[in-house]
């Protein structure tokens, strides 16, 4: 199973959770957000980490241009949209950037939304499903309902998302089997400073799954 790490600020943060065992870690290209990270940084948090590490940035309603100047400039291998891209954003940034993981987010609030991530199964990657919440796009600590996704079976990978923490992961995966789980404010000390103690206790449960 795939696990992201995401809201990574800190360039020697960003290789102690590769070690521990991330398989990708996300970066936060949104301006609002309190773990908004800059080119430069993103580019120190990068440097250090092997090949086979996913490196994803997260944007919000930025433009096709953003996007792709960030992901060459950084060398990030995927991007996660976590505004209101449509489906036909999705493919023109797939023109753009055809070598690019691109994976959709969506902030689910009742069953009739999850039913619209079908619109981007042919334009993306991946899928990654995290809560709503009415003034804040991420990083907000929300749990989803996850009886509702019990049923849930894409075509597509998918990721968890939304509040998990090392202390709900186990009963998340005892209900429902995503693809990959991506955490941020569950495994952290203050917006953007990642707990490693979090981190290490987060992988040590995830051994028993
Ligand atoms: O983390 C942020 O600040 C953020 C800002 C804007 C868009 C997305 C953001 N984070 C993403 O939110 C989810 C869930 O986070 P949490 O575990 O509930 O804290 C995750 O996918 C982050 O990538």
């Amino acid at each position: 199973m795939r696990v992201k790490i995401c809201g990574i600020t800190q360039p020697q943060q960003s290789l102690a959770i590769a070690n521990l065992g991330a398989t990708a870690l996300g970066f936060i290209c949104v301006p609002t957000s309190p773990r908004y990270v800059t080119i430069e940084q993103i580019q120190a948090a990068v440097a250090p980490l092997p090949d086979h590490i996913d490196k994803i940035g997260v944007f919000a309603n930025s433009s096709i241009l953003q996007i792709s100047e960030t992901v060459q400039t950084s060398k990030l291998t995927g991007v996660q949209l976590h505004g209101d891209e449509t489906p036909e954003f999705c493919d023109q940034l797939r023109q753009i950037l055809p070598n690019i993981e691109i994976i959709k987010a969506l902030r689910v609030r009742n069953l009739q939304q999850l039913e619209t991530t079908a619109n981007y199964i042919d334009y993306v990657d991946t899928l990654l499903l995290d809560a709503y919440h009415p003034q804040q796009l991420g990083g907000t600590g929300k749990t989803l309902d996850w009886e509702m996704l019990q049923a849930y079976k894409p075509s597509r990978p998918w990721f968890l998302a939304g509040g998990l923490t090392p202390d709900n992961i186990l009963t998340a995966l005892s209900q429902i089997h995503p693809d990959g789980i991506d955490l941020s404010s569950g495994v952290e000390r203050s917006p953007g400073d990642k707990d490693l103690d979090k981190v290490e206790l987060l992988f040590a449960r995830l051994k028993s799954v």
